[in-house]
């Protein structure tokens, strides 16, 4: 099993200032390497995911990144309107973002959200599963082709015959890929015996969830393989109500009932928290 490791910290604060302080870190001495251009993180929504947002906002250290460098991304997101509170991307703007955007630090093109519901209230209300399936498949194929376009080109160039070609590609990886666990051990939009939890094709980087079990019902999501191909992978689980999530998770591998123990990354996985 590679690099399995938990993170202990006394209380909740304490767990998202721990995340917070290595996220800053770790992104300095990322940019720091020789031949780095940038570096990619998925941030999470969440009571956990905002908390450490807002801890990164809060540090002292903050400004000691090069955020000009940094790529944002997220590891799920729900399907509803762009302006709507329930968004983790808007959570993020309100938490880190907005305070990065307005100083210059990070513009908008280096902000890759996924896809909102264009849809009009009327509209929603009125479609059926099958609809929002199409939709959220067609949503979720582009932003796919932006994943490889951002983060490395086709996940099968390994296949390509030409080896010159091939050097030039690799598999679409981020640098540091963060989730808030949920009770019941999700993780991303990553639920509990659905079948996009298991999805191994390594083609196959984002997909839309119809019919969530957590409000609201759409949603779209990183799959196993994409977030699996993240050179770290941290988990982060706080308070009394995540304390049998992070053990499930944690001791178990791949399984289908508590999705977050398929959670691997190249480098390292962490499980950040305050109750092991
Ligand atoms: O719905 C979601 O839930 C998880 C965990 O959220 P929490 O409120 O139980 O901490 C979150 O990580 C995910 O990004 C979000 O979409």
């Amino acid at each position: 099993m590679r690099n399995r490791t938990v993170i202990k910290a006394d209380t909740r604060d304490a767990v998202a200032e721990c995340v917070a302080d290595r996220f800053i870190e770790t992104v300095r001495t990322l940019l720091m390497e020789p031949d780095r251009v940038r570096v990619d993180v998925a941030l999470s929504g969440g009571t956990d995911g905002t908390a450490v947002l807002r801890a990164i906002n809060d540090s002292p250290m903050r400004d000691t990144i090069d955020w000009t460098r940094v790529h944002i991304w997220w590891g799920d997101e729900r399907f509803v309107n762009a302006e709507s509170d329930e968004r983790n991307a808007r959570g993020a703007r309100k938490a880190l973002l907005n305070t990065l955007m307005r100083s210059g630090a990070i513009d908008g093109s280096q902000v890759h959200e996924m896809p909102a519901d264009p849809r009009t209230p009327e509209e929603i209300e009125a479609a059926d599963q099958a609809e929002n399936d199409e939709l959220l498949a067609r949503v979720t194929r582009a932003f796919q082709a932006t994943i490889i376009e951002e983060l490395g080109l086709k996940p099968t160039m390994s296949a390509i015959e030409d080896p010159e070609l091939a050097k030039n590609h690799r598999t679409p990886a981020l640098d540091i890929a963060m989730f808030g666990i949920g009770p019941d051990g999700h993780f991303a939009s990553l639920f509990p015996g659905f079948p996009q939890t298991l999805i191994d094709d390594a083609n196959i980087l984002c997909v839309g969830v119809s019919d969530s079990p957590k409000q609201p019902p759409l949603r779209t999501t990183l799959t196993v393989p994409m977030i699996n191909h993240s050179a770290r992978v941290w988990l982060i689980g706080s308070g009394e109500a995540k304390a049998q999530a992070v053990k499930e998770t944690y001791s178990r591998r791949n399984d289908p009932d508590w999705p977050a123990s398929f959670a691997r990354g190249t480098q390292e996985t962490i499980w950040f928290t305050d109750q092991m």
